[in-house]
C-alpha cells in the first residue's frame, strides 16, 4: 500500500505537487493520470525518497522509504528505464543489483525469463530497442520480488504488442495482491488497464475513484441529429423544452442521461413535425474527452491544433461505442496473463541482434 498525505513540492516559484493525499491500495492497478507537467513524476520521485518533499509524506507499507530495509523488496520501480550503465551486459546489470541489495543471483535469471529477454542477457542494453529496455527496467523492478509496483509512463513509445504485454504484466501482478501503482498522460491507455484512477492536475488531485465511477461521472452521453432544415429543427426541439447545441457538420447536439430512450423520443418528435433527418445517433464522448474536460484548465501547455496537433479542449464526437471502455476488449480482469511468455521462438526480443560483446561471457 502506498499512502500519500499532504504530499507537497515546490521548486521556487514552482508548486508541483500541492497537498495530494490518498491511497494506492493493493490487489488493484491504479492509474496515475495528468497532463504533461502535472506532476506525477515528482510525485514518484518523492515515494521513491529521490526528491524530499516540501510538506506532508509519503509512505509505503507504513513506511518512508528511507527507512525500508532492503527497499528491492518492498518496493520495485521503473522510471526511467534507459538508465542503466552502457557497458554491462543485461544480465551483469541486474546482478549488480541484485547483489548491492542482499538478493540471490538466481533471481537475476527469474526475472530475466519473466520478461522475455533471456535471450539478450548477454548483450549490452545499450543498443536496445525502447521496449527491450523497459522489458530490462521492469526486470529490474520485479528482482526483489515486492509487493508495490511503480510505473511511470511505461508504454512510451512502445509498439502495440510492447503495450499488450505491459498491460497484462500489470493486471497479472495486481491479481498475485500487489499494489501496482502506473502513471499515464493518455486517458485512453488507462482506460484499458487501471482500475482505479487518480488524476491530478496542476499538482492537485482532481479525481480519486473507480475506473467505473469515472466513466459513470464524466461521460457525456448525447444525440446527434442532423436535417436539411437546420433552423426549423432547433425551434420544433426548443418548443419540446431540448436545449439542442450545435455540432459539427450542421447537426444539433442534445445532451441525454443514457437509458435508450432519448433518440427514440427525438426520432418520433422529428416524425410527428414531418422534419426530414438526415441522421439521428446517440453518441457517446470518449473517457478521453471526460479526461481532457476535467483537467482542461489545468493544462500548461495547451497544443495548437493548426500544428497537427489534437486540440486542448473537448472535442464532441469521439465515440466508445456502448460496451466499450474498461471492460471492453483489451480489459481482462481474472485472466492470467503468462507474463513469463517471452515471444515464440523465432520473434524473440533483441533477436538479431549483433553483439559486440558476443562470446565474452557475463
Ligand atoms: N527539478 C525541477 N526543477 C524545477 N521544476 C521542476 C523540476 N521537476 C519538475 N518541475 C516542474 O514541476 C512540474 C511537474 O513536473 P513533473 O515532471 O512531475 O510532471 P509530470 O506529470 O510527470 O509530467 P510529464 O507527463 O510531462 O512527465 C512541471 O511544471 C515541471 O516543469
Amino acid at each position: 500500500m502506498i499512502e500519500l498525505r499532504g504530499l507537497t513540492k515546490r521548486y521556487g516559484e514552482k508548486l508541483a505537487v500541492d497537498d495530494l493525499t490518498f491511497t494506492v491500495r493493493p490487489g488493484v492497478v491504479t492509474g496515475f493520470l495528468g497532463p504533461n507537467g502535472a506532476g506525477k513524476s515528482t510525485t514518484m520521485r518523492m515515494l521513491l525518497g529521490l526528491d524530499s518533499p516540501t510538506a506532508g509524506d509519503v509512505r509505503i507499507d507504513g513506511k518512508h522509504y528511507d527507512h525500508l530495509q532492503e527497499p528491492l523488496n518492498h518496493i520495485g520501480a521503473l522510471l526511467e528505464a534507459k538508465s542503466v550503465h552502457g557497458g554491462r551486459s543485461a544480465y551483469n546489470h541486474l546482478l549488480c543489483l541484485a547483489q548491492s541489495n542482499g538478493i540471490p543471483d538466481r533471481r537475476v535469471d527469474e526475472v530475466l525469463e519473466m520478461v522475455g529477454l533471456s535471450a539478450v542477457a548477454r548483450k549490452r542494453p545499450k543498443g536496445f530497442s525502447l521496449g527491450m529496455g523497459q522489458r530490462l527496467g521492469i526486470a529490474g523492478a520485479l528482482l526483489g520480488d515486492p509487493q508495490v509496483l511503480m510505473f511511470d509512463e511505461p508504454v512510451n513509445g512502445l509498439d502495440p504488442e510492447g503495450i499488450h504485454w505491459i498491460r497484462t504484466l500489470m493486471l497479472h501482478l495486481a491479481r498475485e495482491g500487489r499494489t501496482i501503482f502506473v502513471s499515464s498522460h493518455l486517458m485512453s491507455e488507462m482506460a484499458l488497464t487501471a482500475e482505479h484512477l487518480v488524476v491530478i492536475g496542476q499538482g492537485k488531485l482532481m479525481a480519486d475513484t473507480s475506473m467505473a465511477q469515472f466513466i459513470r461521472e464524466n461521460s457525456r452521453t448525447y444525440v446527434r441529429v442532423r436535417s436539411p432544415e437546420a433552423e426549423r429543427m432547433r425551434e420544433v426541439f426548443l418548443a419540446e423544452g431540448y436545449q439542442p447545441v450545435q455540432g459539427e457538420d450542421g447537426a444539433l447536439e442534445i445532451e441525454t442521461v443514457e437509458n435508450g430512450q432519448a433518440a427514440a423520443r427525438i426520432g418520433e418528435l422529428a416524425a410527428r413535425e414531418g422534419l426530414v433527418l438526415h441522421e439521428l445517433s446517440t453518441q457517446r464522448a470518449s473517457l478521453e474527452e471526460a479526461f481532457m474536460r476535467l483537467t482542461a484548465e489545468t493544462v500548461e501547455y495547451h497544443a495548437h491544433a493548426e500544428n497537427g496537433a489534437a486540440p486542448a479542449s473537448p472535442v464532441p464526437g469521439a465515440n466508445v461505442p456502448p460496451g466499450e471502455g474498461p471492460a471492453g476488449p483489451g480489459h481482462t480482469p481474472g485472466v492470467g496473463p503468462a507474463p513469463g511468455a517471452g515471444p515464440a521462438p523465432g520473434t524473440g526480443w533483441g533477436e538479431g541482434w549483433d553483439d559486440p560483446q558476443k562470446g565474452k561471457g557475463r
